[in-house]
Formats: structure tokens, C-alpha cells, sequence
């Protein structure tokens, strides 16, 4: 009992936060390194530049879900049906996922881990988070599809993107927020007055989804892709869990619903597929009334089984990385000269001011403008 308290003192302490994000950051740059040392392999063999990407990038990716797993202990339950059950890991799907929480991308990942698929997952992601270090450059190197959430823009590049993962050579998900943007109130009014005018019902718990991305998806990955998981997330007891909770050994338990739905059932025509999209918001909207009124989904529950590979990823980058630092710092503060001591405070605060910085892009206060403003524009 009084271990078990220590250990969570423990992980509310800034060093530990420290030491965390500086073998995520250190680590991060190196994969990154190695992943640029593919670049000459992708025209002689891009099918092997690609795998080993695929195993590069789950050596970042992973430390988070280990993170979001061992370190605050986070639980993830799956509703779904055992039939389907059985193909997950073993078919590219498009998931369409609601974009509410601040970690949805972690809990994402850690079901991906879990169907082995983690490495090669994709998504359509605003432009912007290219530019975060580590995951957005280590994004650049595993193909994620990026839009400026820009129609006329997008529709040339998304394609030509969508188009390359035709031939690609691991089972893939590829993620669709089709809401484009993380549920705000005000975001869910406008969106709302929206669905008004285009005289669709409302929807209570998610803004009007955006169609051309899902439709352009569906349209370029027909043949390579078997089916769409409709996915929908929860934490329990209303919980809006954040990244720093969980580098705090916050402790949240995700509920995901997953329906698998066949390809071939979704319309291939624009506008058909276009109100099948919106006829699926309806029925997401329906399981999280269900949730909120009694607290789980329908169907049969079950907790994929844990695997021990993102853990032993990570004990390997804190056995390498941990010690040199610590080595490095005293060397540097015993140095004797003032100059050499004042820079290296003047580097480790700016260092944490970045990750700071990163772990903004993940809060929802700090997002976008996106979907605040197009009814302005609409009418004018
Ligand atoms: C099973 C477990 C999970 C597994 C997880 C698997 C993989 C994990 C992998 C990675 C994890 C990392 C996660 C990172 C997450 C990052 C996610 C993001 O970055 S979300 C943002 C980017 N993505 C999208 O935006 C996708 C959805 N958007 C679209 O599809 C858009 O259509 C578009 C292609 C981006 C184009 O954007 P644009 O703004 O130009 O949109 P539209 O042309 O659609 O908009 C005009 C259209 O919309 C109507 N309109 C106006 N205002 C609104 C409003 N507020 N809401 C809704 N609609 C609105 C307007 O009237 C126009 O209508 P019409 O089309 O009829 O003319
Ligand atoms: C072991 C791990 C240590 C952790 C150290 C800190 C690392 C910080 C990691 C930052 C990761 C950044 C990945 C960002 C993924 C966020 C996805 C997201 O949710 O983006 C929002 C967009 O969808 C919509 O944007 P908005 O229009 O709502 O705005």
C-alpha cells in the first residue's frame, strides 16, 4: 500500500516528466536520423524502405502508447462482436473515429498495438502537425495522407497520396476524423447551423462530418482496403483525460465501440456516399446516447490482450539514453566555468519550452480556428 503510494508520488514529480520527454525527444531525433538514411533505399527497393519505416516509426509511436499502458496504467475495453473481432489486424479498414479527447490519438495507437498494426497506421492529418518534431517528421517517412483542410487544395495532393498506399506492403488502418476538427461547444454550434441549412438532423454529440475526405478515401483505397470500423470513444465517469494526466500517472479507462462495416456496402457516388456518411454520424450519435445513459455500448465487451513490445521498447531507449545524460549534465555542471553552467540551464529550459510546445498541439483550448467560422463565410 505505502509502495504503491510512493510510486505515485513518484510519477507526478518534474524530474521523472523530464527524464520521460528527454528520452522521447533524444530517441525520437535518432529514429528520425535513421529514417532519413532510407531515403537512398527507396528508389532501389522501396517495397523493404517502407517495412523498415514501418518499424522505425512504432519505435516512436509505441513509447506513447507505453506511456498511456504501464505508465498511468490506462485500460482500454473493445465493443464489438467476435466475428469481426477476428479479421481486426488482418485487413486494411478506414476507421472513422470522433474527435473529442486530447489523447484519442493514444488510445487509438494502443488498439493498433494491440492488432499488431501500429507501425503502419495512417491518417488524413491537418497540414500542421508535419511540422512537429519526431511525429510529424516521422510521419513524413511512413506516408501519412496530409490536407490543409482546404478543398480546392487538397483534393490533388490527398489523392495523389491516397494513391500511393495502393501497393503498400503491411496491413494498414487509416484514421478519418471526418469532423475535421476536435469537438468544441461553440465548433458544434456553428456545424449545427450548418446541418440546418442543408437540412440534415442534428447531431448531439458530434459536429456535421466533413464528406469529400471520407468519400476521397473510399474511392482511392476501394480493393486495397476491405472494410470500414466504425469507431466510437469514451472515458469512463466523463473523464476529459489529457496528455499531461497521463504523464502525471493519471489513471483513465477508454470504452471503444467498433462496428466493421464491408466496403462494399459503402456508395461509390459522391453524393450517396456523402449521406451514408451522414446516416453513420446519425447512428454514432445514437451509441453515445446509449453510452451516456447507461454507460457502456452495445454488444459483447472484451479487452484485447496486452503486448509486451512497446514496454521493452522503451526500457531499451531509458537504458541507453538515461545514463549518458546524467553523465553529460555532471560533466558540464562540474566544469567549474559559470558560462558552461548558464548554458546548459539556458538549453534544458528551452528544451523544455519546445516539449511544452508539442504537447500544446495536443490540447484542445490551444486548436485551431477550424469550423469556427464557415458559416460567416457562407453567408457572405
Ligand atoms: C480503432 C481504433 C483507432 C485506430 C486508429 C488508427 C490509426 C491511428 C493513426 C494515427 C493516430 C494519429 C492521430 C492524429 C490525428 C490527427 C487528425 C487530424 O488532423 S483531423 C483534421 C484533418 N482531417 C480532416 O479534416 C478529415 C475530414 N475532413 C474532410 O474530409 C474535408 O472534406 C477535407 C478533405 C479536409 C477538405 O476540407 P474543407 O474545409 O475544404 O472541407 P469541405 O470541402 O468538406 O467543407 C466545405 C463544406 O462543408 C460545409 N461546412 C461549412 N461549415 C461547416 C461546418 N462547420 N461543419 C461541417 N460542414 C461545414 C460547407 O457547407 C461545404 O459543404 P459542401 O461540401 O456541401 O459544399
Ligand atoms: C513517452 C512520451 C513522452 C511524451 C513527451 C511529449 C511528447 C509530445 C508529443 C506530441 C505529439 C503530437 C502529436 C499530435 C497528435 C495530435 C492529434 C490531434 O488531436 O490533432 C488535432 C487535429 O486532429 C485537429 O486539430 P484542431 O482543429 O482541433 O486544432
Amino acid at each position: 500500500m505505502i509502495r504503491m503510494g510512493i510510486i505515485k508520488v513518484l510519477k507526478t514529480q518534474l524530474l521523472c516528466h523530464l527524464i520521460i520527454c528527454y528520452v522521447f525527444l533524444i530517441s525520437g531525433f535518432i529514429v528520425n536520423l535513421l529514417q532519413l538514411c532510407t531515403l537512398p533505399l527507396w528508389p532501389i527497393n522501396k517495397q523493404l524502405a517502407r517495412k523498415i519505416n514501418c518499424r522505425l516509426g512504432y519505435s516512436i509511436s509505441s513509447q506513447l502508447v507505453a506511456l498511456l499502458e504501464w505508465w498511468s496504467g490506462t485500460e482500454c475495453s473493445l465493443y464489438t462482436d467476435p466475428e469481426s473481432y477476428s479479421l481486426y489486424g488482418k485487413e486494411n479498414a478506414i476507421v472513422v473515429l470522433n474527435h473529442n479527447f486530447e489523447i484519442d490519438f493514444m488510445a487509438g495507437w494502443t488498439i493498433c498495438e494491440r492488432f499488431g498494426v501500429l507501425g503502419s497506421s495512417k491518417v488524413l492529418a491537418k497540414k500542421e502537425l508535419s511540422f512537429v518534431p519526431v511525429i510529424g517528421w516521422m510521419w513524413y517517412f511512413l506516408e501519412i495522407v496530409f490536407c490543409k483542410r482546404n478543398w480546392e487544395v487538397d483534393r490533388k495532393n490527398v489523392v495523389q497520396s491516397l494513391r500511393n498506399l495502393r501497393d503498400y506492403p503491411e496491413n494498414f488502418w487509416f484514421l478519418l476524423h471526418c469532423e475535421g476538427t476536435r469537438f468544441t461547444e461553440k465548433k458544434h454550434k456553428i456545424s449545427m447551423e450548418v446541418a440546418e441549412k442543408k437540412g440534415l438532423p442534428k447531431l448531439k454529440y458530434h459536429l456535421l462530418p466533413r464528406t469529400k475526405g471520407f468519400w476521397m478515401t473510399v474511392q482511392n483505397l476501394r480493393g486495397k482496403v476491405t472494410a470500414v470500423y466504425d469507431s466510437t470513444l469514451n472515458f469512463r465517469n466523463n473523464e476529459m483525460p489529457t496528455l499531461l494526466g497521463v504523464l502525471n500517472g493519471k489513471k483513465y479507462h477508454a470504452d471503444l465501440y467498433v462496428r466493421r462495416i464491408p466496403l462494399d456496402s459503402v456508395p461509390e457516388e459522391e453524393s450517396e456516399c456523402a449521406a451514408w456518411l451522414h446516416k453513420l454520424y446519425q447512428e454514432k450519435d445514437e451509441f453515445q446516447e446509449h453510452y451516456t445513459r447507461t454507460g457502456r455500448f452495445p454488444g459483447p465487451i472484451t479487452s484485447p490482450p496486452c503486448r509486451p513490445w512497446a514496454l521493452l521498447n522503451w526500457l531499451f531507449w531509458v537504458c541507453l539514453l538515461v545514463y549518458p545524460l546524467f553523465r553529460l549534465l555532471l560533466q558540464l555542471l562540474l566544469s567549474g566555468s559559470i558560462s558552461t553552467v548558464v548554458c546548459t540551464f539556458v538549453f534544458c529550459f528551452a528544451v523544455s519550452v519546445g516539449i511544452r510546445w508539442m504537447i500544446g498541439q495536443t490540447e484542445i483550448e490551444k486548436g485551431s480556428n477550424y469550423g469556427n467560422k464557415e458559416v460567416q463565410l457562407n453567408n457572405n
